[in-house]
C-alpha cells in the first residue's frame, strides 16, 4: 500500500512513513493510492466479532507489511484495554430508526481516543525500531489535545506540545490538558482561535529547518493513521445493524472533517452507507460549501460545542482531492485561494461531493433544546456536539437506519448540559479530582516564531 499527497508533489510513502511524516512536504495530506475493497462476505463475517478483531481486519490492507500481523494485533489490544466499555463503541437506540454510537468510553472521554490510543502504540513501536525521538506539535479545539497527551505522556523519546485557543475550550477540556504532571507534555494557550493553532502546526511542517531540526510529527487528523483508526467503528456499528445486507446512514458532528472522512473511506471500501450527513454548529462553512459550493471563511464564532468551532477543516482537502479527480495541482491552487478567504467549488466537484455527503446546521438554541428533548424522550444525556449531530440526524431520518456519532461524554461540558437540562453530569471516579489538580500552562501570543522558539527551548535532548 502506497500513500500519495493531495497536492501531488511530495514523495510517495509507505504506511509507516506516512504515519511518522504527518503533513506531506508539499503541504498536502497523505491518502492511500487506492482504497482496498472488502467484499460482502468479508463484511458479513465481521458481525459479532470483538471490536479489536474488526479493527485488525479493516486496517490490515492499509498497513501493508509495515507491522507483522501479530504485532498489529498486539498493538490494537493494548490500545483499547483502557476503554470503559466492553463493546468499545456501543450502540444505543434513540428511536425506531435512529441509533447513537457512543464513542466516549476511552480514557479522555472523546472519540479521539479511538485513534490516538492506537497511533500512540504504533508510533512507539515504530520508534523502538529506529531508536529515533520525535516532537509532536498539535492543535486542538478541545478534545484532540488531551487525547494526544494521554497517549504519549511520560515517554522518554517523545515531546508533546499542544496549542489550544485560550478561553475557547470547556473548563474540563482545559484541565485535561493542563493537569498532566509528566514533563514531556506541554499545554500552550494561544491568543487566537483553533484555525490559528492549526495554521501554526501546518506552518511548522512547512518550515523544513524547524521540521527536520526537531523531528516534527503530527497527531492531528492530518496524519492518515488517525483517519484509518476511525474507519473501524463505521464497520462495527453498521454490521451490528445488518450490513452488508442492509444499508445504514451516518450523521457526524463535524469540525476538522476527519471523522466523516473516515466514513467516506468506509463507504469506498464497500460498506453500504446511504447518507453521510455532515452536522455543523453555527460555524457552518462545510454546510454552506456542500449546499452551494461557496467555501469561504467568515470568522470562528465561539459556541457551546467548542470542539467544532472550526472554519478551516483540514480533511476537507482529502475529499476535494477525490472530487477534483485526484488532480493535485487543482487542489494546491484551491488551497492557495484559501489564503485569501476561500474558493468556489467547481460544478463537477460539487456534484461528486453532493452525491456522497449531505449536511445540516444546528444553532446554539437548537443544540440546547436537543440535549433537553433527547433526555426527556430517551434518558440519554448528550454532550453539545452529539446534540448537534442528533438534531441534524433528526432532520434526515428516512427508511435507512441512521447512526449518529456521539463524539464526547456530557461530563466534558457540564455547564452547557446543566443549562439545557438542570442536570450536572459528573466525571468518572478516576477523574473525580480533576478540579483539585494543579494546572501547568503557558499563555502565548499567536506568534509563530515565538512559539517555535519556546518549543525549541523546552525540548529535552
Ligand atoms: N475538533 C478537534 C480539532 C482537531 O481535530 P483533529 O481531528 O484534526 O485532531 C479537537 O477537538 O481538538
Amino acid at each position: 500500500m502506497r500513500y500519495i499527497s493531495t497536492r501531488g508533489a511530495a514523495p510517495v510513502l509507505t504506511f509507516g512513513e506516512a504515519m511518522m511524516t504527518g503533513l506531506a512536504r508539499d503541504g498536502g495530506l497523505y491518502v492511500p493510492e487506492t482504497v482496498p475493497v472488502m467484499d460482502k462476505a468479508e463484511i458479513a463475517a465481521l458481525a459479532g466479532l470483538p471490536y479489536e478483531e474488526i479493527a485488525f481486519r479493516v486496517m490490515k490492507p492499509f498497513i501493508g507489511g509495515f507491522f507483522a500481523d501479530d504485532e498489529v494485533k498486539g498493538l490494537i489490544a493494548k490500545a483499547y484495554t483502557g476503554f470503559g466499555h466492553a463493546a468499545r463503541a456501543p450502540l444505543v437506540q434513540l428511536g425506531p430508526n435512529h441509533f447513537l454510537l457512543e464513542l466516549f468510553h476511552g480514557p479522555t472521554l472523546a472519540f479521539k481516543d479511538f485513534a490516538m490510543q492506537l497511533i500512540g502504540q504504533m508510533m512507539q513501536a515504530a520508534l523502538a525500531k529506529t531508536g529515533e525521538r520525535i516532537t509532536i506539535v498539535g492543535a486542538t479545539s478541545g478534545d484532540t489535545g488531551s487525547a494526544a497527551m494521554e497517549a504519549f505522556k511520560g515517554l522518554a523519546n517523545v515531546d508533546v506540545f499542544i496549542m489550544y485557543p485560550h478561553g475557547r475550550v470547556s473548563e474540563v477540556q482545559r484541565r485535561q490538558m493542563t493537569t498532566p504532571s509528566e514533563s514531556n507534555v506541554h499545554a500552550l494557550a494561544v491568543d487566537g482561535d483553533f484555525d490559528d493553532c492549526q495554521a501554526n502546526v501546518k506552518a511548522m511542517f512547512n518550515d523544513f529547518d524547524f521540521r527536520d531540526g526537531v523531528r516534527l510529527a503530527g497527531v492531528n487528523s492530518i496524519n492518515w493513521a488517525r483517519v484509518l483508526a476511525q474507519v473501524v467503528y463505521y464497520f462495527s456499528s453498521a454490521v451490528s445493524l445488518g450490513a452488508p445486507h442492509r444499508a445504514v446512514s451516518f450523521t457526524v458532528p463535524t469540525g476538522n472533517f476527519g471523522d466523516i472522512f473516515a466514513g467516506y473511506i468506509a463507504r469506498k471500501m464497500g460498506l453500504p452507507i446511504d447518507q453521510l450527513v455532515v452536522a455543523t454548529n453555527q460555524n457552518d462553512i462545510l454546510h454552506r460549501a456542500l449546499s452551494t459550493g461557496d467555501h469561504r471563511t467568515n470568522g470562528v464564532k465561539p459556541s457551546i460545542s467548542p470542539s467544532m468551532d472550526i472554519q478551516v477543516s483540514s480533511n476537507f482537502e482529502r475529499a476535494l482531492f477525490d472530487a477534483y479527480g485526484r488532480d493535485g495541482k487543482a487542489v494546491a491552487s484551491l488551497m492557495d485561494e484559501m489564503k485569501s478567504g476561500g474558493f468556489t467549488i467547481s460544478q463537477g466537484a460539487l456534484q461528486m461531493l453532493q452525491g456522497i455527503f449531505t449536511s445540516g446546521r444546528c444553532s446554539e438554541a437548537e443544540t440546547s433544546a436537543t440535549i433537553s428533548a433527547t433526555l426527556k424522550a430517551t434518558g440519554e444525556l448528550l454532550c453539545p456536539h452529539s446534540a448537534v449531530g442528533v438534531k441534524v440526524a433528526n432532520d434526515h431520518l428516512g427508511q435507512t437506519p441512521m447512526i449518529t456519532l456521539a463524539t464526547a461524554h456530557p461530563a466534558k461540558f457540564p455547564d452547557a448540559v446543566e443549562t439545557a437540562t438542570g442536570l450536572r453530569p459528573g466525571l468518572p471516579p478516576r477523574m473525580a479530582d480533576l478540579f483539585e489538580r494543579p494546572e501547568r500552562v503557558t499563555r502565548v501570543s499567536n506568534d509563530l516564531p515565538a512559539i517555535q522558539a519556546l518549543i525549541r527551548e523546552r525540548l529535552r535532548r
